[in-house]
């Protein structure tokens, strides 16, 4: 870890320290004077924090042109009429002050404009009072005459806006547009202040903070007599917080500018146009219902909207007199802004919040690598290629690479549901979810067995016998605590990838006789991330090695503050092999989620998210549901991502069939018209035909942004070939999983140094461990092949593999893979030996049979287990041994095959190592013919 103070870091942000320090403290960092040194997750989250904060502060700079360029215009417009009759000068004057923007604090209004309304805060409200009752009175009185004088004034103004034309066309065709309105507004405000009293009432002064621009038009120029000097503006209007109608009329491109404000880096913007619409009281109204918190996103509907409301807003206010002209402003004006609309979209990009590095590096078509090296440069991120990024990081990322990144909802889900919003007496206490996390080999699984074991309640029949991606444990006292048992980072941050946010607390398992390891820290800023709290579990205190007090200490480090050092994270220290602690840690669970308040009506359709999925060939599609809300009932009709049903049976971690279940509670859901994801949500719905509509509008909306996406096609090393023959310079990319570390790397380097000028070896990932699911996809994604020495596929990453057309090659001698992707890159492939497999089965029992060795009892889980064929022995996804079955028996009997679900006994020759949990797969090897096939799209 690099040692980073926060000094050092206010120099290289260019800012004071004490501006460093406060920045760190908006973001719950606790670091007391510049010297404190700061981790590298905290600084790495401070740059985001700044780059940001920086953004956030040149944006209004750049707003605030806007204003003065407006101020100008008005003044422009005022003096113009100055020089013209009392009675225009009037109007000016008032129109001066409805051109003038909001003197919004942030818009750099003056210092003593600030003191000025401060003074007269105290005299607002009296002044109010007076001003409505001298308005009362003078309405009677003026109400004859308002007719003809607002007829008058309504000419006036037409005079004032023909003075303003040279400031009109000096403008952008935006700003004629606010012109528009702003000469509606006058006529309207015209009519207004015909019908005021004209003697000024102390209510009827207009404040300087008020009408600032009132002040150019007003000092030094003698008042012609006429006219007594009318106030451009009413006091109560402007002293209120009531509608600020002159105001209002300032800023009518608000509403445009909300659709418009996102030139960041100024791509698309116009000279002249009125950046200003951020500020005002009604920019952000205007700005509509916009997602995300900052509000600066490209909105195509709102920008549509805007058109629209533009051209409405220019029939409206132009009528008879200016249309011709106005007509074809307006035109010029949509022109402009659709065609600043098509601009934009070429440099828009719509990305799912949290997709990894390659999926953006695919989006801006850019090389992965720069993302990463731009991450660790700009942003002091150490990301990797299938790292999931959140929103703030994309959206740095793609805006360096001169792109807007935009949101993008995966099926509109939330729009098409009535959010029923459940009363407080409904709500009643429901059971913690907890996921584990922590690094590898720290004790998450071993965990997660000994709850699942220790808590099942006596007499309880089989115990948890089914894995369905978590379970709920009744502690003695009845209270329950909800496991998700899918340990690691990955399922939490694909869950929240798509918008499930199931896990109320995290429980982050660390080896008491290792340290804090990368995937600690990406643990706690992953809990960090989703707000979620975080109990520690220091684990393997029965080791003799065992250090509790060095791993707090470097928790510390890592911004997770222990009770013991006055922070507000608990700790337990357990071993999870004999169960030391165990109980302690769940007490904390439950101390922690009393704290948490957790509470949901259990008296209401039920919502809840998908865990786990798969098709079962028994049962059809089968999804554990996590139920947060509501209780899910059989025979219920629902929707589930991109699927609807009706549930047919439910069960339980038991295999048992349930009628329904609760908050918190996971279910297996038969009754699916197919497999969703794990993160989808599960909705009831009342109506049968509505869930299958929206069904099928959300797998319309998938499909849409599928083909949007641009997709690259999975290769293999046989399209490779073909393209290596058409003479183009082509890269291979390689995914390489190895048994261990040491092959990984040598791999990857003899494979990297075959390239050459024409043809390139890029390895995109290399890691340790069986080829999963997320290889294959992560392979679909990036274009590679996958290389797998010594591993082997599990039964989701082969299913996998032929659904996404990702090739997997599998060696055992790393010349074999060299010389088989050497062959590729020279076109000269070999024929083809290709593996089918037969079946697997999984070992229950071991016997040690005199003379003959070690038979493993087995059950077979898949396939057909065939005495013909050849064995493989496989360990936790790696391979242990290959060669032939020695014997293969069912009851006393030899056979020649035995079938899925049944038992046997299988002996391998010359191996006596087998041993429970491991898989025996049965194969045989196929030579095939090279055939070339055409590339194949995604
Ligand atoms: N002595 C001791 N060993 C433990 C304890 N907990 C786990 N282990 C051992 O540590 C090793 C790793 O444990 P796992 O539970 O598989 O660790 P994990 O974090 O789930 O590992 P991955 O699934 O690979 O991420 C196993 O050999 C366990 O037997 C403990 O409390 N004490």
């Amino acid at each position: 870890m690099t040692k980073v103070r926060v000094s050092e870091l206010a120099a290289e942000f260019g800012i004071g320290a004490d501006e460093v320090l406060g920045l760190l403290r908006t973001m719950d960092i606790t670091a007391r004077n510049p010297a404190s040194v700061l981790t590298d997750d905290q600084v790495a989250r401070a740059r985001v924090r700044w780059e940001r904060e920086k953004r956030n502060r040149t944006e209004p700079v750049v707003a605030e042109k806007a204003p003065a360029k407006k101020k100008a215009v008005a003044k422009k417009a005022a003096e113009t009429t100055e020089a013209k009759p009392a009675a225009k000068k009037k109007v000016a004057a008032k129109k001066a002050a409805a051109a003038e923007p909001e003197p919004a604090p942030d818009a750099g209004a003056d210092e003593p404009v600030k003191t000025t309304r401060r003074r007269r805060a105290a005299d607002v409200q009296k002044a109010e009072e007076e001003a409505a009752a001298a308005q009362a009175a003078a309405e009677a009185a003026a109400a004859a005459a308002e007719a003809e004088r607002a007829e008058k004034a309504a000419r006036e103004a037409e005079e004032a806006a023909k003075a303003a034309k040279l400031a009109e066309e000096q403008a952008a065709a935006r700003a004629r547009a606010d012109e528009a309105e702003r000469l509606r507004q006058a006529e309207l405000a015209a009519a207004r202040e015909a019908a005021q009293p004209a003697p000024s009432t102390p209510a009827a002064e207009p404040p300087k903070a008020a009408a600032p621009a009132a002040r150019p038009a007003a000092p030094d120029a003698p008042r012609p007599r006429p006219v007594p000097p009318a106030p451009p503006r009413p006091r109560p209007v402007s002293g209120l917080n009531l509608p600020p109608r002159p105001v209002a009329s300032a800023t009518p491109g608000g509403g445009m500018g909300g659709g418009r404000r996102d030139e960041r880096g100024g791509s698309g913007g116009r000279p002249g146009a009125p950046a200003g619409s951020n500020f005002g009281p009604n920019a952000t109204p205007s700005s509509g219902p916009r997602r995300g918190k900052k509000g600066k996103r490209v909105d195509q509907e709102q920008v549509t909207a805007n058109i629209s409301r533009t051209m409405r807003q220019m029939g409206g206010a132009t009528g008879k007199r200016r249309g011709v002209r106005d007509d074809s402003a307006a035109r010029e004006e949509l022109a402009a802004m659709r065609a600043e609309i098509a601009a934009r979209e070429k440099v828009t990009i719509r990305v799912n919040e949290f997709i990894t590095v390659s999926e953006l590096a695919e989006s801006l078509k850019v090389p992965a690598t720069q993302i990463v090296a731009f991450a660790f440069k700009h942003l002091g991120l150490m990301v990797t290629i299938n790292q999931r990024m959140d929103f703030d990081q994309i959206e740095l990322i793609a805006s360096e690479f001169g792109y807007i990144a935009v949101r993008e909802e995966d099926y509109a889900a939330s729009a098409e549901e009535d959010e029923v919003k459940d009363a407080a007496e409904d709500l009643k206490p429901r059971p913690p979810v907890v996921t584990i996390m922590g690094h590898v080999d720290h004790g998450k699984t071993s965990l997660l067995d000994y709850i699942r074991k220790a808590t099942v309640v006596a007499g309880e029949a089989g115990g948890i016998t089914q894995h369905i991606g978590a379970y709920h444990v009744s502690l003695p006292d009845g209270r329950q605590i909800t496991f998700l048992d899918t340990p690691g980072h990955e399922a939490f941050t694909a869950m929240r990838a798509r918008g499930a946010q199931v896990t109320d607390i995290v429980v982050l398992v660390v080896a008491a006789d290792d340290a804090v390891m990368p995937q600690t820290i990406e643990a706690i800023s992953h809990a960090k991330n989703a707000g979620v709290p975080i109990i520690v579990a220091i684990n393997k205190i029965d080791l003799p090695t065992a250090n509790a007090m060095k791993v707090r200490q470097d928790l510390l480090q890592h911004g997770v503050v222990l009770e013991d050092f006055g922070g507000t994270t608990l700790a337990s220290e357990i071993s999870a092999k004999k169960g030391t602690g165990v109980k302690e840690l769940l007490e904390q669970i439950l101390l922690q989620a009393e704290i948490l308040d957790l509470k949901a009506n259990p008296d209401r359709r039920a919502t809840g998210s998908v865990v786990e999925a798969q098709l079962d060939q028994g049962k059809g599609a089968v999804a554990t549901i996590l139920v947060q809300n509501g209780t899910l009932k059989v025979g219920d009709d629902f929707i589930c991502g991109l699927h609807s049903g009706r549930v047919r049976a439910l069960l339980d971690e038991r295999g048992k069939q349930v009628k329904e279940a609760g908050p918190a509670v996971p279910v297996q859901v038969l009754g699916l018209t197919g497999v969703p994801m794990a993160g989808d949500q599960f909705i009831v719905v009342a109506d049968a035909q509505e869930a299958r509509e929206i069904a099928q509008r959300r797998e319309r909306l998938d499909r849409e942004a599928k083909s949007r996406r641009t997709a690259k096609g999975a290769v293999s090393l046989e399209d490779f070939m073909a393209s290596a023959a058409s003479g183009e310079k082509r890269q291979l990319k390689l995914l390489i999983k190895a048994d261990q570390g040491g092959p990984a790397e040598a791999l990857a380097d003899a494979l990297q140094q075959l390239s050459n000028e024409e043809v390139q070896v890029e390895v995109v990932a290399r890691a340790v461990g069986a080829v999963t699911e997320s290889d294959i996809l992560l392979a679909k994604a990036s274009g590679a092949i996958i290389i797998g020495f010594h591993v082997r596929p599990d039964t989701k990453a082969r299913a996998a593999a032929d659904r996404e057309g990702v090739e997997i090659k599998l060696y055992r001698i790393i010349y074999e893979a060299v010389a088989d992707v050497k062959a590729a890159l020279e076109g000269l492939l070999r024929p083809e030996e290709k593996e089918v497999v037969f079946g697997e089965a999984e070992v229950r029992e071991t016997f040690k049979v005199p003379k003959i060795g070690v038979i493993a009892g087995c059950s077979v889980r898949s396939g057909v287990i065939n005495r013909q064929g050849r064995a493989r022995v496989i360990r936790d996804g790696i391979e242990v041994y290959d060669g032939t079955i020695g014997s293969l028996r069912r009851f006393k009997d030899d056979v020649k095959e035995v079938k899925e679900g049944y038992e046997c006994g299988i002996g391998i020759e010359n191996f006596n190592d087998l041993k429970v949990g491991d898989v025996i797969e049965v194969y045989r090897t196929e030579e095939v013919a090279r055939t070339l096939q055409p590339a194949s799209a995604g």
